[in-house]
């Protein structure tokens, strides 16, 4: 018999059920498939789509067959809802329109999303009784403190004007008519209703705040397994490039600044919240890379790199083309600095630290992109175009 399952404080971890919103994204696809392959727990897998997670549904023979459910809903109007979240011990919510490209030019459709949608969420499960852990997001943080001093301060160097903390950051926005952070506001109001449960009601939850997790099944290669005209997040508008033969393009110079975590790596703390409950509730956990900073222009050039070296093609002559944030989103667009995760809340409650450089994420999730997308892509060049 397999010895059981310890937390991190000794004791046996007891099988849950979990309910899951969004399952069939990014990172419920990955949360789904460490659920299935190291632990006993079952998984209602609620989402509009479950092409992310097919692999894990079918055949019956898979060795976790019966413990993951999927049920295709959309959270907005389905009774099932309710009666789904009850009958689970724990309820994850990743349900949201997370896409930068959406906040300045759907900015309605982003605060229903982030906000009112997630309104019933958390009344089920303050009414029930039951643990919520809610995906909010860095963005929260919006720009840095140091940010707003003059170019040229020595103090832009001090970590007390950059590094974000869970209990001391403030959220520094754009002016309304920056639709940018019709997202970021989404998610604060979101966490402060969820905060607010937990001090009223006793609601017992956990809010993540990740920071640019990547890797492989992030969003969708445009004209492939996606809208040709849709914009995704950095890694895959990066990636679609590179499988294209395109110059990467650099939004206002590519002088923002980000910190980069594996999806694998992050995905293990979000277990150690799963299964350490007295250690995770009531927190807000930070979930990033402090050590994987790069300039947007930086990761442009080591994708390019790594491209060429997974894929064998020699890199592009001019691998980059700035294009200002305007052409490239539209009006109202606005964008965060830097952002540094303080490690010490989640070292502290859970004793976790992310493990892969930039380097090695970028390798394992090229490697994947070119052996997912290349062919596919090449059947679409060589295709004429209809007249
Ligand atoms: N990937 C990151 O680095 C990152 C960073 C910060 C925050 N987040 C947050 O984490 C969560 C998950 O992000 P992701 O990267 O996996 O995004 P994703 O877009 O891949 O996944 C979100 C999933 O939610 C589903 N969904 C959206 N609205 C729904 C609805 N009304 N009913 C049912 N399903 C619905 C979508 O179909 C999608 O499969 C989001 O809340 C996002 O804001 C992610
Ligand atoms: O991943 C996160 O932690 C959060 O941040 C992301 O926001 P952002 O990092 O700005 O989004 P990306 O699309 O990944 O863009 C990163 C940077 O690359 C730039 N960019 C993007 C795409 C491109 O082709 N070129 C380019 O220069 C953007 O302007 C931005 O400065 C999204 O808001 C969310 O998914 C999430 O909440």
């Amino acid at each position: 018999m397999a010895s059981a399952r310890l937390d991190l404080d000794g004791n046996p971890i007891k099988p849950i059920t979990i309910c899951m919103i969004g399952a069939g994204g990014f990172i419920g696809s990955h949360l789904c498939e460490k659920l299935m392959n190291e632990t006993p727990h079952k998984v209602f897998a609620l989402d509009v789509y479950n092409d992310k997670i097919k692999h894990l549904l079918e055949p019956d023979t898979l060795p976790w067959a019966g413990r993951i459910q999927f049920h295709r809903l959309n959270i907005k109007h389905d009774s099932r809802l309710e009666g789904l979240i009850k009958i689970a011990d724990l309820t994850i919510n990743l349900a949201a329109i997370c896409t930068p490209a959406d906040y300045n030019t759907r900015p309605l459709d982003t605060i229903y999303s982030n906000f009112i949608d997630a309104l019933p969420v958390v009344k089920y499960c303050s009414e029930n009784n039951k643990r919520l852990i809610h995906f909010s997001t860095c963005e929260v943080y919006g720009k840095t403190i140091g940010s707003f001093l003059p170019k040229d301060s020595a103090l832009r160097q001090d970590p007390a004007y950059y590094v974000l903390k869970e209990d001391e950051s403030p959220c520094i926005f754009g002016s309304i008519e920056k639709q940018r952070w019709s997202y970021a506001c989404a998610k604060q109001l979101i966490e402060r209703l969820i905060y607010g449960e937990g001090a009223e009601n006793g609601l017992e939850f956990t809010i993540v705040r990740p920071f640019n997790w990547i890797g492989p099944r992030m969003d969708f290669i445009p004209g492939i397994d996606g809208p040709s005209e849709g914009v995704p997040r950095v890694l895959a508008c990066f990636s679609n490039n590179l499988l294209r033969g395109e110059p990467l393009k650099l939004v206002d110079g590519g002088q923002s600044q980000r910190t980069f975590v594996y999806i694998k790596d992050a995905i293990e703390a979000v277990l150690l919240m799963i299964e350490n409950p007295a250690r995770a509730n009531g927190q807000i956990f930070n979930v990033g890379n402090p050590n994987n900073e790069v300039t947007v222009r930086q990761l442009a050039e080591m994708m390019s790199q790594v491209y060429s070296k997974v894929s064998g093609e020699a890199p592009l002559e001019k691998p980059t083309i700035d294009v200002s944030s305007k052409e490239f989103y539209g009006e109202g667009y606005d964008d965060s600095d830097k952002r540094i995760p303080d490690m010490t809340i989640i070292n502290r409650q859970l004793g976790w630290n992310p493990k892969t450089s930039l380097w090695d994420l970028l390798e394992s999730t090229l490697t994947y992109q070119h052996r997912t997308y290349a062919e596919a892509i090449k059947k679409v060049i060589a295709k004429p175009v209809a007249s």
